[in-house]
């Protein structure tokens, strides 16, 4: 299938199941906080379906799921455990690596807007990806409202020095889309993370990419001027 071209000055990416796959960092810990609390350990494809909204909003869950009243010591003892074990197991998704580097050939600036606690989304990043990828990496922050509110993106397009309609927000989840909608920008889902293709579907986005190379392809196409050598041919 040929994808739409799309015409960027600069992309803002969702780290959580778009760029990185942190599930089973995630899911290591939780569960482990969880039996330590005398709590059987839940599904990964149910805590999948938590990640998005932020650390608060899949605890909640976690604690209504299983009933808990009072979940400030599984927000204390999470918290705690993630900190120690942010990418033990956690790793880019496949292509991401190769996409980030035909983004930068391609000359587009590039920055992750995450509901991530900010200081862990900055040493998940710095950790896995090469330094100088993005421009600015805006997590969870006192004060800042969380996705889908626009807040946040509309910050890194200013730092971007891009206007909202000529950035590409791509990300996994309903959340995702919702806020490049909020914020006037384009809007691409990625099936490959934690969001339900159904779901996404449901939601306005420009494009939605199978694998980190689609999403490659269809800027190149917008910016065939600028392809470099080095990156594979348009599809
Ligand atoms: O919910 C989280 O902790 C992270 O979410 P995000 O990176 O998908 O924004």
């Amino acid at each position: 299938m040929m994808l739409p071209a799309l015409t960027a000055d600069a992309v803002i990416f969702d780290l959580d199941g778009t760029l990185v796959d942190t599930l089973p960092d995630i899911v290591w810990c939780l569960n482990r906080v969880l039996q330590d609390q005398g709590y059987q350990p839940l599904p990964r494809e149910t805590i999948s379906a938590y990640v998005g909204g932020g650390t608060g909003a899949m605890l909640e869950r976690v604690a209504a799921r299983l009933g808990i009243a009072d979940d400030k010591a599984l927000h204390t003892h999470y918290i705690a455990c993630y900190q120690q074990h942010l990418v033990q197991f956690s790793r880019p998704f496949e292509g991401v690596l190769e996409m980030l580097e035909g983004c930068r050939q391609l000359q587009l600036p590039m920055a992750i807007v995450t509901n991530k606690a900010h200081d862990m989304a900055l040493q998940v990043a710095g950790q896995l990806f090469p330094s100088n990828t993005f421009e600015i990496v805006l997590g969870q922050r006192r004060g800042h409202p969380l996705k889908p509110q626009p807040d946040a993106a509309l910050e890194a397009a200013r730092h971007l020095a891009v206007e909202p309609s000529r950035c590409l927000f791509v990300g996994d989840t309903v959340i995702d889309l919702m806020t490049a909608r909020a914020a006037g920008m384009h809007a691409a889902g990625v099936t490959w993370g934690y969001g339900r293709a159904y779901a996404l579907q449901a939601q306005t986005a420009d494009l939605y990419c199978d694998q980190p190379a689609d999403l490659l392809h269809a800027v190149q196409r917008a910016n065939p001027t600028c392809v470099a050598g080095a990156i594979a041919s348009p599809l």
